[in-house]
This record gives C-alpha cells, sequence and structure tokens, in this order.
C-alpha cells in the first residue's frame, strides 16, 4: 500500500493534537509525519504510532516532498503558509477560516458534499466547527422535505477557543473551588465560568457575530443551496469540550415526525437520543459530557414546530458534538480518507 508524507501545520494546538490521533484510528497510511508549529514549540517531541517525531518551527521548506498537509493554525498563518504548501505539490485540507469561502475552494463535509472534492485546485477547507455539527442532522432531512430555512442558538464550548481556552475555563473552575479570586479573562471576552457570552467571533451585519454569519454562508455553499436563510444566535457555555444547538427547520414540503425520526436514526454520522420515557437523563436527551471524544453528532428532543401555521413544515431538535473531532480533525481526516480512497 502506498505511504504518503503528511505534515499538520498547528500540530500542538487543540486541532492538530487531535488529527494525530485520527490519522492513527482512520489508518492513514503515513509513510513521513512532519509536525510543524511555532519556534516556541521546536525540538519538543510526539510519539506517533511508537515512533517519536520532533516538532519543527513551520517554514515553506518544511512543505518539500509532502502529499498532504492537514492545516490547524490560525487564518493569518494558513494564508501565509499554505499556498506555500500548495506550489511544492502539496493538497492541504485547511482548518481555518482563510480559504472557505474562496470559489475554487471546495468546502466539504463529507456525510454531505464528500463530492466536491474532486475539483479543487490543491486547498479543501474544513467548515467552521458550529456549522459541521448543524448540518450533519439537518441534510437528512433536507433530503426528505428541502429547507428553506433554519433557525438556531447555539451553546458552544471553551475548546472552540483551542487550547488557551480549555486553560482558561478549567483555572477558572479551579480558583472558584479554592474559593480564590479568578484570573482575568484573556481567551474570552468575560469570565465564562458560571456564566455565559452572547458574543463568539466579532460584530458583523445588522448586529450578528461572524460565527453566527458563518452558519448561513457556509451552510448554503456546503449544501448547495444558496437561497438557504440562517437566523443564529451563538453563545460561548462553560462547557469544556463539545457543542450543543438548538434547531428548528422550515421545508418546502411537509415531513411528519415519524419521518423526521427515521431518516435521523438511518443517517451517517448521526446518533439519535431521544427516549422521554428512559429513566435516566443520559438516555433521554444528548448532553455535551456524553458526546465529549467521539464523532457521532446526537440528535434528541426531536419535536414539531408547533409555532408554524403550516402544521406538518417545521421541526425542531436538539444537538451535541464534540467540535474538535468531528466539528473539525475528524471531519478533516475524513476528507483526507476520500482523497487517498
Ligand atoms: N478548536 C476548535 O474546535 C476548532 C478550531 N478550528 C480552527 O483550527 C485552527 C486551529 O485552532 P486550535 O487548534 O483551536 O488553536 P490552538 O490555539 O489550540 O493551536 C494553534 C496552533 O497554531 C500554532 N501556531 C501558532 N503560531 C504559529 C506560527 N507563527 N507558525 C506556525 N504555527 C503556529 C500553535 O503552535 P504553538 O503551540 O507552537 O504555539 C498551535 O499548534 C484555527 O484556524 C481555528 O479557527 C476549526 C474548527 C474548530
Ligand atoms: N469559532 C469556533 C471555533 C473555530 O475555530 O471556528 P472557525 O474555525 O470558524 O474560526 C468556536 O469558538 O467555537
Amino acid at each position: 500500500m502506498k505511504q504518503y508524507t503528511i505534515a499538520i501545520l498547528g500540530a500542538t494546538g487543540a486541532v492538530g493534537t487531535q488529527m494525530l490521533q485520527c490519522l492513527d484510528e482512520q489508518e492513514i497510511p503515513v509513510g513521513e509525519l512532519r509536525l510543524l508549529a511555532s519556534a516556541r514549540s521546536a525540538g519538543k517531541t510526539v510519539e506517533f504510532r511508537g515512533q517519536t517525531v520532533t516538532i519543527q518551527e513551520a517554514r515553506p521548506e518544511a512543505f518539500e516532498g509532502c502529499d498532504f498537509v492537514l492545516g490547524a493554525a490560525d487564518d493569518a498563518i494558513a494564508k501565509e503558509l499554505l499556498p506555500e504548501a500548495v506550489k511544492a505539490g502539496a493538497v492541504v485540507v485547511d482548518n481555518s477560516h482563510a480559504f472557505r469561502m474562496d470559489p475554487d475552494v471546495p468546502l466539504v463535509v463529507p456525510e454531505i458534499n464528500g463530492a466536491d472534492v474532486a475539483w479543487h485546485k490543491g486547498i479543501i477547507a474544513n467548515p467552521n466547527c458550529a456549522t459541521i455539527i448543524g448540518l450533519v442532522p439537518t441534510w437528512p432531512l433536507h433530503q426528505l422535505a428541502g429547507v428553506t430555512r433554519m433557525v438556531v442558538s447555539t451553546y458552544q464550548a471553551a475548546s472552540g477557543a483551542g487550547a488557551p481556552g480549555m486553560q482558561e475555563l478549567e483555572a477558572q473552575m479551579a480558583a472558584l473551588g479554592r474559593g480564590e479570586e479568578l484570573p482575568e479573562p484573556r481567551a474570552f471576552a468575560a469570565q465564562l465560568v458560571s456564566n455565559l457570552i452572547p458574543q463568539i467571533g466579532g460584530f458583523k451585519e445588522e448586529g450578528y457575530t461572524s460565527e453566527e454569519m458563518k452558519l448561513q454562508n457556509e451552510g448554503r455553499k456546503i449544501m448547495h443551496l444558496p437561497e438557504l436563510r440562517v437566523n443564529c444566535t451563538c453563545v460561548r457555555v462553560p462547557v469544556l469540550r463539545s457543542h450543543s444547538e438548538s434547531i428548528t427547520l422550515e421545508f418546502e414540503r411537509d415531513i411528519t415526525l415519524e419521518e423526521a425520526r427515521e431518516a435521523l436514526a438511518a443517517a451517517p454520522g448521526v446518533k439519535l437520543v431521544d427516549d422521554r420515557e428512559a429513566e435516566d437523563a443520559h438516555d433521554r436527551f444528548p448532553m455535551p459530557i456524553d458526546t465529549s471524544d467521539q464523532d457521532l453528532i446526537w440528535v434528541g428532543r426531536v419535536r414539531r414546530d408547533i409555532s408554524n401555521p403550516e402544521p406538518n413544515r417545521g421541526i425542531t431538535f436538539w444537538c451535541c458534538g464534540d467540535q474538535i473531532r468531528k466539528g473539525a480533525a475528524t471531519n478533516a481526516v475524513q476528507i483526507l480518507r476520500l482523497l487517498i480512497g
């Protein structure tokens, strides 16, 4: 079997570290692995499949001879370095926002538009985490009845702000437990422990944030629905890992609750956990504590939208998924898997 030379740009971060585990879990045939990060991390070592790999400072020369590069660094670093990887002949799968809306770059969720990898010109983009988590269960319902409108509220974990976000929440929880003064917030705009922060990203059009607009803009591109209307509110919650979302969908055609539940139960990448009679809350509906460190989007609280004037034109549900895994690293490595075949 062919073995590939693969580099991870941002290999020491929340997403990059998870990518290493995903390469192993998805049995990607890795011949040589290059782990790239800032100069601060150069020289540190990481174990991969029994080998010790030394982290290198990310420079354009590091991409020479690479077959694939997985991007897990911020937008500015992605824009600076990833075109160099393409020039060196590598195919890039990038997690940042830098290239997602470029018309020459496919934006891919394998369960939805895996076929779009075919038209890449060197870069394939991995969507925003809240977008992936919301769209994976929306897609099978769209296939049944044609989604026209989504109303979404997200409950996004600290891990969405990377390793610094998780460290900040943990430090605040520990200080609170010891009765000490809380450290100054740095990763977030305000204290997160015992709080909710209703702003993720900068403010854009009509008071919506950049994170909220991603669900509409990226959702339109992924689902090939240029007219899709999305109204989204994104909230940071004091959960360490795994995003949750409340989603109401409006459809072109009627869809019964039974049809919706059947489609969700059969959908790839989805786990239906929706048993109102269950004795244990863990079996009644998805919760972020249960969905962390696994790849499925758990869906529950599936019900008719009783506010829709047409009785069978709206469905409301709740879903949770680990954004570092399916929202980022797992999805990127699944794209790599599609490329390798
Ligand atoms: N966290 C998440 O759930 C999601 C993140 N993303 C996106 O993935 C990307 C990575 O996010 P995340 O893992 O959370 O971020 P982290 O802050 O946890 O990690 C950032 C990574 O970038 C590296 N880096 C920093 N500066 C440089 C530099 N000058 N040159 C090379 N590498 C550098 C860091 O290396 P060092 O350790 O040496 O500083 C580290 O490996 C971002 O674009 C983010 O928007 C997308 C979806 C979800
Ligand atoms: N912004 C997301 C995570 C993320 O990095 O998204 P993006 O890759 O679109 O910037 C969050 O904070 O939960």
